[in-house]
Order: C-alpha cells, then sequence, then structure tokens
C-alpha cells in the first residue's frame, strides 16, 4: 500500500561504471539549497494540492498584468463554453423525453423532437466559436508569459554577487529554474483547460444532482482514482527529474566535449573521442533503465487507477439499473444520466489530467520563484554612496576572504596600498591568492574581515554599480565576445558609443591596428567561428583586442579609476610582451592607478611597488631592488626566471627521467 500511497522516495539512480570512473563517483542532485527550506522533498498529494492555489495565483496575476484582455476574454469564453454545455445537456433530456416519455404518433413524436435538436445544434456552433475565441487569446497570452518570466530569470542571474554565481549549489538552482519559463507559459494553458475542465463538471454535476441526488458522489467515485493516478505518475516523474539532473548534466558534459572545438585537437590525437564515446553510451543505458523504470510505475499506478475507476464505473451503472427497477427513475431521466455521466466523467478526467499538469508544471514554477527569491537574497544591492570622484589611493586593509567551498582562506589578513598614478604589480606562486585579490579590489567580492576603501570611503557603503564604474579589468580568461571587431572592444564600456574612429586610440594603443587591417572586413569583421562568414583570432591577437578593449574602458572614464590587468600577456610573443608590459605602465595616470598580476618577472621590475603573495599571505613588499636586496621570494622567483636566459653554462639541467622506457 505503502508503494502506492506512501510519499515520493528519490529514486537510488543506479550508477554506470563510466560516471565512477571520470567523476570519481556518483553525481547525485543533492539536495542542498532545498534542505535549508524543506526538511525533505514535500511531495505528498495533500501538499501540492495546497501549494497548487498560490502557484496558479501567482501565474494568474502575470497574466493579468501582462495582458489583461486577453485574460478576461479566456476567462469569458470559458465560463460560456461551461454554460453552453449544461445546455447542451438540458437540450439532450428534452429529446429523450420527446423519445421515451412522448404520447402520439411516431411522425409527431419525431416532430416533438425537432426544437430540442435545433437547441442542441446551435449550442454546439456557439461552443465552438467560444473556444476558438479562447484559444487565440490563450495563444496571445502565453509567449508574453515566457518571455516576462524568462526575463526575471536572467536579470535575477545576471545581478547576482559573484560569490552566488562560484556557489555550486546556487548554480544547481540556476540550471533548474531553467525550465521555469516553459512551465509557467504551459501553466497558462493547463490553467484554461482546467477552468474549462470545471465550469463544464460543475454545469454538468447540476443537471445530474438535477437528475438525482445519487448520481453525482458516484460521479466523483469514477473520477477520484484517475486523479490520485495521474498526480502520482507526476510526482515520481518529478522527483526522478531532481535526482538524474547531475547525470543530465554530466553526459551532456561529455557530448559537448565531443563536438567542441577546444576539445577537438586531443579528442583526435590522444584518440580521446572513442574513449569518451564509449563512456557516453555507457551513461546513457544507466539512464535509460531509470526512464525503463519511470515507465513500469507509470504503468502499473495507472492500472491501478483505472481498475478502481472501472469499478466505480459498474457501482454506478448498477445504482441506475436498481433506481429504474425500483421505479426511482424514469427510463428518460436514465438516458440523459448515462449521458451526463460519460461527459461528466470525460471532463472530470479532463479535469483531473488537467490539474495534474497544472501540478507537474508548478513544481517548476515553485522552483522558478525559489531561484527568484534566493537570487534576490543574492542580488549586488543598488544604491549607496556616491564613490568620491577624486582620492589619493585606495587600500585594502587586512582583508580576508574564504571561498564557501573552502575551508582555507585564499587570503588572510592582506594590506595593500594603490597610489594614483602608480604601478603596483602583484606576484606569487600558483594558487597565492593573487586573482582572488583582484576579484576583491574590483569589487566583485566583498572581503569577510577587514575593508577595502576608496580614499577615505569603505566599499561597503558606497554604489557598487558606480564602484565598478570605476574599475577596468583585463584577465587572462577575458570574455571573447561572439560579436563584430568594433563591438569587441566597445563592450568595455557598451553605453558610451563610438564610432571607428574614436576606437582608433584603443587600437593603436594595444597594437590591434595590424590585427584588425587583416580582417576581412576590418572593425565590422564578425569575430564569431560558429557564425558563416565570421573570422577567428589567434590567442595573442585576442590579447590585444582585450588589451584595446580595456583602453577604451579606462579612456571613457574620468573619475579616478583603477585598472587591474591578471596575466595580460601569456599569449603573446617576445616583443609585443614588452610592448605590452610598456603600454599597461604608460596607462598609470594621475586619475588612475595600475595593478599588474603576472608571472613575468620582467614584466614587474619597473613596477612602483611590489607585493608577494604566498598562500594568501603578504610575504613582503618594496621596490624591486629593495626585495632584490631581501634575498627573500620575490629575489628567489626573479633568479630562477633569469637563470632561463643565463649563458649556457649555468642553465639548471633537467631532472632524470623518473619513469624508466619500457625495455
Ligand atoms: N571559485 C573558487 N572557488 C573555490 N576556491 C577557489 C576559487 N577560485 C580560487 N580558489 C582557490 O583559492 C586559492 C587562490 O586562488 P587564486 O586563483 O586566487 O590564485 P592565483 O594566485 O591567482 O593562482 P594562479 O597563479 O594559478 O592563477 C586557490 O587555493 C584556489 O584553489
Amino acid at each position: 500500500m505503502k508503494r502506492f500511497f506512501g510519499p515520493v522516495k528519490m529514486a537510488e539512480p543506479r550508477v554506470s561504471d563510466a560516471e565512477q570512473e571520470l567523476f570519481g563517483g556518483p553525481l547525485r542532485y543533492d539536495l542542498g539549497w532545498s534542505q535549508h527550506e524543506h526538511a525533505s522533498l514535500d511531495l505528498t498529494m495533500m501538499s501540492a494540492l495546497r501549494s497548487m492555489p498560490s502557484l496558479v495565483g501567482a501565474t494568474l496575476r502575470m497574466a493579468w498584468q501582462v495582458d489583461r484582455r486577453a485574460l478576461l476574454a479566456v476567462a469569458v469564453s470559458e465560463i460560456g463554453q461551461g454554460i453552453a454545455a449544461a445546455m447542451g445537456l438540458l437540450a439532450v433530456n428534452a429529446v429523450m423525453h420527446a423519445l421515451l416519455a412522448g404520447t402520439g404518433s411516431p411522425a409527431e413524436r419525431l416532430h416533438a423532437l425537432l426544437p430540442g435538436l435545433l437547441a442542441a445544434a446551435a449550442i454546439g456552433v456557439a461552443n465552438s466559436a467560444l473556444s476558438a475565441w479562447s484559444t487565440s487569446r490563450a495563444g496571445r497570452l502565453e509567449p508574453k508569459i515566457e518571455r516576462i518570466a524568462t526575463t526575471q530569470y536572467l536579470a535575477a542571474a545576471a545581478g547576482v554577487e559573484l560569490e552566488a554565481i562560484e556557489d555550486p549549489d546556487f548554480r544547481r538552482l540556476v540550471d533548474i529554474a531553467q525550465q521555469g519559463p516553459g512551465a509557467a507559459r504551459r501553466m497558462i494553458g493547463a490553467c484554461v483547460a482546467a477552468l474549462n475542465g470545471l465550469i463544464s463538471l460543475v454545469t454538468t454535476a447540476s443537471v445530474l444532482a438535477v437528475l438525482h441526488p445519487l448520481l453525482l458522489p458516484l460521479l466523483l467515485l469514477i473520477a477520484a482514482p484517475r486523479g490520485w493516478g495521474a498526480m502520482r505518475v507526476a510526482q515520481e516523474r518529478y522527483v526522478s527529474v531532481l535526482s538524474w539532473i547531475e547525470h543530465v548534466r554530466a553526459s551532456r558534459l561529455i557530448g559537448n566535449l565531443l563536438t567542441e572545438r577546444t576539445a577537438a585537437q586531443e579528442v583526435r590525437l590522444h584518440a580521446v573521442g572513442p574513449f569518451l564515446l564509449s563512456r557516453y553510451e555507457r551513461m546513457a543505458e544507466s539512464a535509460e533503465s531509470e526512464q525503463e523504470r519511470l515507465a513500469s510505475s507509470k504503468a502499473l499506478t495507472e492500472w491501478v487507477a483505472a481498475a478502481l475507476s472501472g469499478l466505480a464505473m459498474a457501482a454506478t451503472y448498477g445504482a441506475m439499473f436498481w433506481l429504474i427497477l425500483a421505479g426511482h427513475m424514469s427510463l428518460a431521466v436514465a438516458g440523459t444520466a448515462v449521458i451526463a455521466v460519460r461527459t461528466g466523467s470525460a471532463s472530470l478526467g479532463g479535469l483531473v489530467m488537467n490539474i495534474n499538469r497544472l501540478h507537474e508544471e508548478s513544481l517548476y514554477v515553485r522552483d522558478h520563484g525559489r531561484f527568484l527569491t534566493q537570487a534576490a537574497r543574492r542580488t549586488i544591492p543598488a544604491g549607496g554612496a556616491p564613490v568620491p570622484d577624486r582620492v589619493k589611493e585606495i587600500i585594502l586593509d587586512r582583508v580576508t576572504y574564504c571561498y564557501p567551498d573552502r575551508d582555507t582562506a585564499a587570503l588572510e589578513q592582506v594590506s595593500l596600498t594603490l597610489p594614483m598614478g602608480s604601478v603596483t604589480a602583484v606576484v606569487g606562486e600558483n594558487g597565492s591568492g593573487k586573482s582572488t585579490l583582484m576579484k576583491v579590489l574590483s569589487g566583485m567580492l566583498l572581503p569577510q574581515e577587514g575593508t577595502l576603501r576608496w580614499g577615505e570611503a569603505d566599499i561597503s557603503g558606497l554604489d557598487r554599480a558606480q564602484y565598478f564604474e570605476r574599475v577596468s579589468l583585463l584577465t587572462q580568461d577575458f570574455q571573447r565576445w561572439p560579436v563584430t571587431a568594433a563591438m569587441n572592444i566597445r563592450i568595455g564600456r557598451p553605453a558610451h558609443a563610438g564610432t571607428s574612429q574614436d576606437l582608433q586610440p584603443s587600437l593603436d594603443y594595444a597594437g590591434a591596428a595590424a590585427v584588425i587591417a587583416k580582417l576581412p572586413d576590418g572593425l565590422h569583421s564578425l569575430l564569431a567561428r560558429m557564425f558563416r562568414g565570421a573570422t577567428e583570432l589567434s590567442g595573442g591577437e585576442w590579447q590585444k583586442v582585450g588589451l584595446a578593449r580595456t583602453h577604451w574602458r579606462s579612456a571613457t572614464s574620468r573619475a579616478d579609476s583603477v585598472l587591474i590587468v591578471d596575466e595580460p600577456t601569456s599569449a603573446l610573443d617576445p616583443e609585443a610582451e614588452i610592448a605590452a608590459f610598456d603600454r599597461i605602465r604608460r596607462l598609470a595616470a594621475p586619475n588612475r592607478a595600475v595593478v599588474l598580476v603576472t608571472h613575468r618577472m620582467s614584466g614587474v621590475r619597473h613596477a612602483d611597488h611590489i607585493y608577494v603573495l604566498n598562500q594568501g599571505r603578504l610575504a613582503e613588499h618594496g621596490t624591486h631592488d629593495e626585495l632584490l636586496a631581501q634575498r627573500g621570494r620575490y629575489a628567489a622567483m626573479f633568479d630562477t626566471q633569469a637563470a632561463q636566459y643565463a649563458p649556457t653554462a649555468s642553465i639548471p639541467k633537467p631532472a632524470e627521467p623518473t619513469v624508466a622506457d619500457p625495455a
């Protein structure tokens, strides 16, 4: 009994050995975010029914805001159809009476049938006209609802703190909520259909109640098992989607890797293609077994529901038979009742199916709502004190930052000062916290301890949008936008319009003019390989475009600003690298501080001040000469790189291979 009536359990997915091999274990949706708010997935029938009115209400409210005339038209036409259904039944009743209870010759009886038949035909025509009207208005409403829900979703996702985007639980929610807008659109259709079913059921039920009081409860008895079955199947499917979402993502990831351009070389050269393909097949097979389990469970549930419903139907006809024999019901009434029971159970079946559709879609709409709530909580706050136009320096004072899923802090008690007009370099080993420091400096991550001050003003009280306005950031993995070359530069400050002439100084500055000159359509060339007629740049050429974008952003800022460059020259040839470092240094101006993060020590030596990070802490700082004299970490890093270019004799010999070649 528990199998059918207990709460729906999360199925334990059968994990394929391929998943174990590739990802080190089962990838499972761990209910991370929902655990905070709901002790478990609350998917009992009663809770589903309880939560539905508010979800349906929210969708209808959205529909009301979007296009109230269309919504009213749908409501009026659906109510009209319900009334037409009742009138149709009354017309049928009149026909039955004329046929079975009438007196006179057969010709006279047939004559008496005509008004009822004509009325039934007219009602049928009116009904289909109303139905067509409702379909067209609902069709106008649905895309609008989807657009609004999608816009809400995208705006919320784009507006949250970077910390939220890097939080795996939140990312999962972002993924799940993607289903919401489509579900909200389908919910309109389901709402309309459910309203239609409800109204025609109420009208049919009233006719049945008038015919005989016993017929109404019997009708409900027929539909109840089907309602239960449909709801149960929907819940099982939803729980399955939740528990398999990570598997689906994992196999989609493998599928993408096989077709992605970036992986194409290794896929071929290392024979990764056949290897991943076989893992993909095995993972897809284990997902198929889940589909099979769901289908069997659905078949069983529906069969039980249909059997119970069939028993109720037999009981109804039995009761009618008894009523006729006992003389409590006339044959004409029984004839109408048979038709009414059939129409009633059909509309009840339809109602149940549509409530079930509503229920299923509402689960996704609920996720969408939950995402919007969480996103609102994690949105970058709007407003705050204005950022001062002129400052002497930007100060990081004993800043600590630890990523949400990490035990050790990426930055611990780090202090540094960036005077306007200066170039500051930050160096350190891999993972020492340089990029994290840049994210804090740019205002994307807020210090968990300590302060970031723009002159005297603490960032926590400042308007963040204004703060971002003052920051130019060029990272190694800067975005290569799939738009034209001109837009790829202008997008550094998209709100600022600029002609090709306006962009020229940025191109000249970054040494990108020659790159653009080579393109078939100059600045108007589309830099997106996936589109026909587009061109692709090399890594180094892209970095020059990135540098031009940074220049455009800096050049269009009139107030004091900070320019952060994180490994900007990794793909440049030696000549271009020297030129790029020189250009970056030249960007320091009385109203601009430059921060440079790099592993290339040659680019660091001319910085005004150098900070050395080690395991998230500040290890040393000073000028190049001071740090060399200290003979600490900086000196060691500098010497190691310098030795690479020293005369042959001083280059350290490579280590012996640790693994001997097989004989
Ligand atoms: N998004 C993140 N979520 C969790 N931990 C992170 C994240 N980004 C970085 N870390 C961790 O924080 C520490 C510092 O990383 P960070 O990227 O700041 O170092 P880095 O000095 O810039 O390294 P590299 O020179 O390799 O670019 C590392 O231990 C890293 O694993």
